[in-house]
């Protein structure tokens, strides 16, 4: 045991003199300084006094001791890491070796205690006089088994963490499903909307799986046959139940949603509307299905559900942070502009004051308010539209049995009956008081730009603005600020129109060159290079109507028109409002700001369990053993 602590002081010593020796002796041996640190000073007599031991002990293992050391071998002369290498010594080193200067000293004092007792409490008197407190402080430091203790914490954190109680996520591999009809006044579509089972409040997760085109009409012109409205929508549904996995059947939603064509019928007939909802509603029942409900949309819902699916496609209400949640987008949002069959939808944000309640929707979308404007124009859709012009037309030449049709293209000769005019509430306006819906019309294409736009603008009024401002029809309208999407009607009319003039509209200039251009082509030209030729005879009333809508009505103009895209899908999605409607009503657009909760499978979270005890226990054992070997060490050096 002596020779084991004197092999101690001698490695203690050499190993300092070689390592440190140098750093302190540069402070103390600068002999101008006057009078040193008495830190410094203490520490260099210590090293002094171990140098001299460390020295006479190496001389002595150098020679060879008569001492016998435990196995009586004779002793061999031995370097520093051969000293280290012996049994005890090493591991007394080892924490010596990594400790900072002032740590090992103590290390060191300690060593010089026990093999020079007479020394030792001149030295230590001398330590305890300069930095007594210090010393202490770092010999209690020191002698903690900080790693150890560290593990501990961090295992007992990692077992608390893990017990907390938290809410099990049902592992839902795969993707769900939700079904929306739309059902219009010129025609139904069946969208299938799909998104990824664990990810239900996220932007842009929800994307178009299919879209089924419903033969025949819309639903409204069902009215009065029993349970046609119903059939007309089997073929589609059929359809969603193959395409869609059997076992996501019962909780797949379907939501069908009717807009102006029923708003007309409900208007008319309200008896027969509730019985073309009543018909398709039994219809949707019929399949596994869970049905939500066959409704018809208020204009205003229509407006704001698709200002919803555009933003909610372009991504600018949330956007997906690197820290794996989802943030505010900061964006813009983007005003939409809907043309449909029998009404015409303007919704945008705005700041300004909307002075007609009717006009006013309020959403909470991820913590954030928008402020909507929208209006909803009943009988401002292309086709009621198309039989206000004609009934304009006809009254104003005198409902003549020939009638000169300026919008439709020359040489362009039509026959139909009264009714086909004036059957509509949007045409009631121009009945005559008495007449015969079944007498025929002929009707003969003038392809006059001016008299079409003359007719176009009757329909149209400006006068007697109740509001600060209006758009027209005394309706009120804030002025249209920022970009927007235009789709249904608003795309096919502008598309139509860029392909049959060969003229790129995106200037309320160019938009009235083509159409001057389409109005004065006759019908074969245009048949040369359409690809729609049922429609071909309305492309110029529709394209004035785009005009007049556009720039006179909402007021675009040279700075706001280039701000408007004209689509009708985005990504792969059809734009509209069936999209925004699924998601507000299934909940899939949170009204507060939405993390995105992560959850551990049983599998993982087991494991990780398992591996914080194992840290645990691993901690413990080493804890005892430090202590026990701290123990161990005091006796020896009590020897
Ligand atoms: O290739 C097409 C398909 C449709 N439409 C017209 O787009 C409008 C869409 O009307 P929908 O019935 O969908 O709208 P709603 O009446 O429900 O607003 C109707 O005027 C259709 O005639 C069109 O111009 N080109």
């Amino acid at each position: 045991m002596a020779l084991e602590n004197e092999l101690l002081v001698s490695s203690a010593a050499v190993f300092l003199t070689s390592s440190f020796w140098k750093g302190l002796h540069q402070r103390a041996a600068f002999p101008s300084q006057p009078a040193l640190n008495p830190f410094v000073q203490n520490v260099r007599e210590l090293l002094h006094e171990t140098t001299r031991v460390s020295r006479k002990l190496q001389a002595r293992l150098a020679v060879g001791s008569s001492e016998p050391h435990r196995g009586s071998s004779p002793l061999q002369p031995l370097n520093v890491k051969q000293l280290r290498q012996k049994k005890g010594i090493a591991e007394r080193l080892a924490p010596v070796s990594v400790v900072p200067l002032r740590t090992l000293n103590v290390h060191l004092s300690q060593s010089l205690k026990c093999q020079l007792p007479g020394r030792k409490p001149a030295v230590k008197a001398r330590i305890s006089t300069s930095r007594k407190s210090h010393f202490h402080f770092m010999a209690q430091f020191s002698a903690l088994p900080i790693a150890p203790i560290a593990l501990l914490l961090f295992g007992l954190v990692g077992i608390l963490l893990l017990t907390i109680p938290s809410q099990d996520v049902q592992d839902a591999p795969g993707f769900m499903y939700g079904i929306v009809l739309d059902a219009g006044s010129s025609h139904t579509s069946l969208y299938i909307y799909k998104w990824p089972a664990d990810k239900q409040n996220g932007t842009g997760v929800v994307s178009q799986h299919s879209e089924c085109s419903v033969e025949g009409g819309g639903i409204s012109s069902y009215a009065g046959q029993v349970g046609a409205a119903g059939r007309s929508l089997r073929a589609c549904l059929n359809r969603a139940v193959e395409e869609i996995p059997k076992e996501k059947h019962p909780n797949t939603p379907v939501y069908l949603g009717a807009t102006a064509g029923m708003r007309l019928l409900k208007m008319s007939s309200p008896q027969q509307s509730d019985q073309v909802l009543a018909d398709v509603g039994s219809e949707i029942q019929s399949f596994p299905f869970s049905f939500r409900g066959a409704v018809i949309l208020s204009g205003q819902e229509e407006g704001a559900y698709g200002w919803v699916t555009v933003n909610y496609l372009l991504g600018n209400f949330i956007k997906y942070g690197f820290v794996g949640r989802w943030f505010s987008s900061g964006r813009a949002t983007v005003g939409a502009l809907d043309f449909g069959g029998a009404s015409t939808q303007i919704t945008f944000v705005t700041q300004q004051k909307v002075e007609d309640e009717e006009n006013r929707k309020e959403l909470r979308l991820y913590g954030h308010d928008y402020s909507l404007y929208t209006h909803s124009f009943l009988c401002y859709g292309q086709d009621q539209l198309l039989k206000k012009l004609l009934a304009q037309i006809v009254k104003s030449q005198g409902y003549a049995p020939e009638v000169n049709h300026p919008c439709y293209p020359a040489n362009l000769t039509r026959t139909l009956k009264m009714e086909d005019i004036f059957d509509s509430p949007c045409t009631v306006h121009y009945k005559p008081n008495t007449y015969n819906p079944q007498r025929s019309l002929t009707l003969r294409g003038g392809g006059h730009y001016e008299n079409c736009l003359g007719n176009v603008s009757e329909l149209f009024s400006y006068d007697g603005c109740p509001f600060s401002r209006c758009s027209f029809d005394k309706v009120f309208q804030p002025k249209v600020t920022g970009d927007f999407m235009a789709f249904s009607a608003f795309y096919f009319i502008h598309s139509s129109l860029q392909k049959v003039t060969g003229v790129k509209v995106s200037t309320p200039l160019q938009l009235e060159d083509a159409t001057k251009t389409v109005c004065s082509m006759n019908y074969s030209q245009m048949m040369s290079v359409a690809d729609k030729p049922d429609r071909l005879k309305d492309y110029c009333a529709s394209s004035v109507f785009i005009k007049a809508l556009l720039l006179r009505g909402y007021g675009f103009d040279d700075a706001s028109f280039p701000g408007i895209s004209f689509q009708n899908t985005a990504g792969d999605t059809s734009v509209g409002w069936a999209l925004g409607y699924m998601l507000m009503l299934s909940n899939l657009l949170p009204a507060e700001s939405a993390g995105v909760r992560k959850s551990l499978t049983v599998g993982a979270w087991g494991m990780l369990l398992f591996l914080f005890i194992v840290l645990l226990i691993i901690c413990v054992f080493l804890l005892l053993r430090a202590r026990s070997k701290k123990k161990k060490g005091g006796n020896e050096n009590a020897i």
